[in-house]
């Protein structure tokens, strides 16, 4: 059992759901939350009201303008009990109670707004309560002003007597608890202002360290921008609590200020979606790298006044801040000059008034006010710390009659102020630079193995941020092994992978065949040859090419045939991940070479299985166990012999060797286990095991006994291509490598007597997957 403010908890702490006022708006509304509640609520959760949609316009209008405007509001709040629940006289007597009430405390003058406004919420929790009983649910509702007191910030009093409050009610069913109420220091009803009840939902789940709070309003989620500005705006499936913060303190209509700070201190996941929705909405995590350093959304605020105040020092300003908090109007955009002692804000337009006033009260000297004001800002985890995305979102601005450029406290955050008759066309320019996605090209996995399971997983993982960085929508239309494919003309990424279809005959290239002359990317993930006898044709039929086999790259005529008829066809092929996996290898040898440098050799350890399995062996547990673990680790090639034999390091050594166009060097190739060991089939091998163990368990004590260890050791030049199993001692480069790390050592002009090392992970599902997807990424940037 976990405990808060000394009370047990269970580990699955209440959830806490809010319907806001159009969700609560009339019979339909309300119908749709009561499936919400069937389907999401559990009987341990909390669940927010707001007052039922208008309700609470109509009491402003019933405390401003008199008792006469009651008349109405009865009406409309008795039709909606009355159309809600099937037996509302108890209902309609407590109401028409309630009105008496209010009529005569308005006739006295002994009520205050806050005590006229509340009755909103506690008709909608009583109506929303009495309904759900009419269900069968089991619930009670509560008055929020029972439990929650809070300071003048609204931070709450004596928490742990109003988290005894909330778990003592546990086991009468759903609590129904009304948002936007709560009591002050002194006992006083209160309401917590603009958007209160989101407040008392993230309040109470902090209380109550729920672990998720879901919002249920009536958009399904945040977008990439206001789809009523932007209509290609698109919902945004994940959100970090930074973003959402940094969003809220730019006046989202979605997620308010004051609305995440409960949650910075015991943070939950924020889920904001409509009832109904057929999406997962959006989702607020506290932490993810997802997206890192993108822009994730634009924020647009208009109608805004720029107010200048000079000759206000530091202190003063905080003061004058604080005020304008506590008289809850929001700020945007502030600036203190410290130095010319000269403070920027923007407010409202509707609370200008109140700030004018306020600024007189003060005797503060407002130097330049400016209306019409707009600010649009990129929001995005780490935004400011992507100099790319800095220097793109600054350039679209050029063109604009930028007023300011505003850099808020958090890296997450650039704002762009100018007048409001541009602001929505820089939203549109920044939108389409952000976010506008160019028709998909299709691609297709060939090898559903281990590379091809972790590749698809990152893909489907990252979609949303992989689609931003390409501009483009991701489209995997097929997947295929040996056995089976599966093909969707859409996307396969939202569905699960199983490939049924028969391909025992290559069934696939004949469903591919409608792609012939349009843009492909094929990723080859197996290590077919009878894939490879392909690749001709799929570079004739327009396809771009990525492979982790290495069966072409390795051969130096099938790969120039190749690379001749891709010039043709203006088509990509990409092999990084075929030697040292996401290890820029190639790529460092081709920078290199592009910019002059002469590579006279390269040395090093190019096997990630035979860096394992030599690393672990220590002469005690036998050599062939060793062996099995790398298969079952994703190190080894599908068969391993492959490795064994150094068939497969020597094709690395030939393909770096092909790219520095070292054509004419001599081979000296030995395996590291002798061919008659490894000879017959797969089975043969295996049930080999022990002749193989006796002999690796004689190499090393020989090893041993020198002080020495066993490498598997590759080097090429423009003289030799050498692929042997050696003793190294400890001085040499690759005898501190970790079991499974590559390890290549440049010789070069530039790097004479001091060479550039290359050193990490070569082989294993993620990070060679991840290699792959750098691959797509590049030939999607460039397609
Ligand atoms: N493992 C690693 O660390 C690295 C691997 N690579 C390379 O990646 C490739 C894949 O390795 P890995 O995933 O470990 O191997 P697996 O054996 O796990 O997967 C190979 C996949 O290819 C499929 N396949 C075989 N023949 C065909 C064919 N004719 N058509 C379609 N699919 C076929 C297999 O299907 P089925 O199951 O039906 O046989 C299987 O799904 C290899 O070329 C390897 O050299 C490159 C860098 C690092
Ligand atoms: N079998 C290979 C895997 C990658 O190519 C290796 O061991 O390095």
């Amino acid at each position: 059992m976990a405990e808060i403010y000394g009370q047990p908890v269970a580990r699955e702490t209440p959830a806490v759901h809010k319907f806001g006022g159009s969700s609560l708006k009339d019979v339909t509304a309300i119908s749709s939350v009561i499936r919400t509640i069937r389907s999401h609520v559990r009987t341990e959760d909390v669940v927010v009201v707001s007052a039922n949609g208008g309700v609470t316009d109509q009491l402003i209008q019933v405390f401003n303008d008199g008792t006469h405007r009651l008349p109405a509001l009865r009406e409309s709040v008795q039709q909606l009990v009355t159309t809600v629940l099937d037996q509302p006289d108890a209902l309609l007597v407590s109401l028409l109670e309630d009105l008496e009430l209010l009529s005569s405390g308005l006739s006295q003058t002994t009520l205050s707004v806050h005590d006229v406004l509340a009755y909103g919420e506690l008709w909608s929790a009583q109506l929303l309560s009495a309904r759900l009983h009419e269900l069968g649910i089991p619930n009670h509702w509560r008055d929020a002003r029972d439990i929650l007191t809070v300071d003048a910030q609204n931070n709450p009093v004596n928490p742990a007597k109003a988290v005894q409050i909330l778990l003592d009610s546990k086991g009468e069913g759903i609590q129904i608890l009304t948002g936007f109420l709560a009591r002050n220091e002194a006992g006083q009803g209160i309401t917590l202002g603009r958007n209160g009840s989101d407040y008392s939902a993230t309040l109470v789940a902090s209380l109550l360290r729920s672990s998720a709070v879901y919002l249920w309003t009536d958009v399904d989620g945040v977008y990439t921008a206001d789809p009523h500005v932007i209509p290609e705006a698109r919902r945004i499936p994940t959100l970090t609590l930074g973003e959402a913060q940094a969003l809220s303190e730019l006046g989202s209509h979605v997620l308010h200020h004051k609305t995440i700070n409960p949650l910075l201190q015991h943070p939950a996941r924020i889920i904001i979606n409509t009832c109904d929705s057929d999406t997962l909405g959006t989702d607020v995590v506290e932490q993810s790298r997802a997206g890192e350093g993108q822009v994730k959304t634009l924020a647009h605020k208009s109608q805004l006044v720029q107010l200048t105040l000079a000759g206000i020092h530091e202190l003063r300003t905080r003061q004058f801040q604080a005020e304008l908090t506590a008289g809850q109007i929001n700020q945007y955009a502030c600036h203190y000059d410290k130095t010319r002692q000269v403070l920027q804000l923007c407010v409202e337009q509707v609370d200008f008034f109140r700030t004018s006033q306020l600024i007189r009260q003060a005797g503060l000297t407002l130097v330049q006010q400016l209306s019409g004001v707009s600010l649009i800002s990129a929001v995005g985890h780490n935004i400011r710390q992507n100099h790319r995305v800095i220097s793109q979102l600054l350039g679209r601005t050029a063109r604009f009659d930028v007023l300011n450029i505003h850099y808020p406290g958090n890296d997450h955050t650039l704002c762009v102020l100018l007048a409001d008759e541009q602001a929505e066309a820089l939203l549109a320019d920044l939108h389409a630079a952000c976010f506008d996605l160019a028709p998909s090209i299709p691609i297709v996995v060939l090898g559903y193995g281990n590379i091809g399971q972790q590749f698809i997983r990152i893909l489907k993982d990252n979609k949303a941020s992989i689609e931003q960085r390409v501009k483009q929508s991701l489209s995997l239309v097929a997947v295929a092994n040996s056995r089976h494919y599966q093909y969707a003309g859409e996307c396969l990424l939202d569905e699960v992978i199983v490939p049924d279809q028969d391909n025992t005959s290559g069934e696939i290239y004949q469903r591919l065949s409608d792609y012939i002359n349009k843009p492909l990317v094929l990723i080859d993930l197996t290590a077919s040859e009878a894939v490879a006898a392909r690749y001709p044709e799929f570079v004739a039929n327009g396809w771009h090419l990525i492979s982790a086999n290495k069966l072409v790259a390795a051969d130096d005529i099938r790969a120039s045939h190749l690379e001749a008829e891709l010039e043709k066809q203006h088509r990509r092929w990409l092999t990084n991940t075929t030697v040292g996996a996401a290890l820029p290898i190639q790529s460092s040898l081709r920078k290199l070479i592009e910019s002059g440098d002469q590579v006279q050799a390269v040395n090093g350890v190019f096997s990630g299985s035979l860096s394992w399995i030599f690393g672990q062996y220590d002469g005690q547990r036998p050599f062939m166990e060793w062996v099995r673990q790398a298969h079952a680790n994703a190190y080894t090639e599908p068969d391993p012999r492959d490795d064994l034999s150094g068939q497969d390091v020597y094709r690395k050594a030939l393909i770096l060797a092909r790219q520095l166009g070292f054509n004419e060097a001599r081979v000296v190739f030995t395996p590291a286990i002798p061919d008659e060991l490894m000879a017959g089939t797969l089975e043969q091998f295996w049930a080999r095991s022990a002749a193989i163990d006796e002999h690796v368990a004689g190499l090393w004590k020989a090893a041993n006994e020198q002080g020495k260890s066993l490498c598997y050791l590759a080097s090429i030049s423009s003289q030799e291509i050498n692929v042997s199993l050696q003793l190294i001692d400890q001085q040499h480069p690759a005898a501190g490598l970790r079991p499974g790390d590559n390890i290549f050592v440049i010789d070069s002009a530039w790097y004479a007597g001091n060479p550039l090392v290359i050193q990490g992970p070569g082989a294993g599902r993620e990070v060679t997957a991840a290699g792959v997807l750098n691959d797509l990424i590049e030939v999607l940037q460039s397609a």
